[in-house]
């Protein structure tokens, strides 16, 4: 069983993952921290030195990668994982995998990124709060296209991570 989260940047992949792996008893990873560990360096250090187009080569390498490893495990992906290269067919087409969407309205990514704004390099120069807001809603526009070939679609709205981590569970079994 490979279970791998989807969604935009704050929709709380790392987060719900996280809980959800435990709930399972299945190990958890991550996508981004296994980018960080075999580069050596943050994903916001990436961005700055090597470039968005080299993340998202090393993106589909390692997501492809984790994908065929032989065992069970929750993954949470980075927001942009699904919509470049051929990530979406190996997110949503696979007998083993199954992808779920965390679907969560605008104002509460709005309100979330607004505070963790600095640590994605995508939104960090955004300076308000409408700023950031505009950049979300066209940007999500843009990924909704990938988001939506999910194996599964989980509407969060204002749940916490233990409700969704509930509904989760019970879409899966
Ligand atoms: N359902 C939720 N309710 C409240 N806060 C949440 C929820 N899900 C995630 N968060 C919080 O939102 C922030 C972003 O979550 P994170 O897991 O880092 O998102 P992602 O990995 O999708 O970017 C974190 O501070 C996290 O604790
Ligand atoms: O949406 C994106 O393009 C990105 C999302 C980030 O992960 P989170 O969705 O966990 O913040 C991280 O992979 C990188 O900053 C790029
Ligand atoms: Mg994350």
């Amino acid at each position: 069983m490979k279970i791998v989260l989807i969604g935009y940047m704050g929709s709380g992949k790392s987060a719900i993952g996280k809980k959800l792996a435990e709930v399972l008893n299945l190990p958890f990873k991550d996508l981004d921290t296994e980018i960080e560990n075999r580069e050596g360096t943050t994903v916001s250090e990436i961005f700055s030195s090597r470039g968005e187009i080299y993340f998202r080569k090393i993106e589909n390498a390692i997501l492809k990668e984790i994908l065929a490893l032989d065992e069970s495990f929750v993954l949470a992906t980075g927001g942009g994982t699904p919509c470049y290269a051929d990530s979406i067919t190996v997110l949503t087409n696979r007998d083993n995998v199954t992808s779920v969407y965390l679907k969560v309205p605008l104002e509460v990514l709005t309100e979330r990124l607004f505070f963790e704004k600095d640590s994605r390099p995508l939104l960090s120069h955004l300076e308000t709060k409408e700023l950031l807001n505009d950049f979300i809603r066209k940007h999500l526009f843009e990924r909704v296209y990938y988001y939506n070939q999910a194996n599964k679609i989980v509407e969060v709205e204002d749940k916490s991570i233990d409700e969704v981590v509930k509904e989760i569970t019970s879409t899966l079994f």
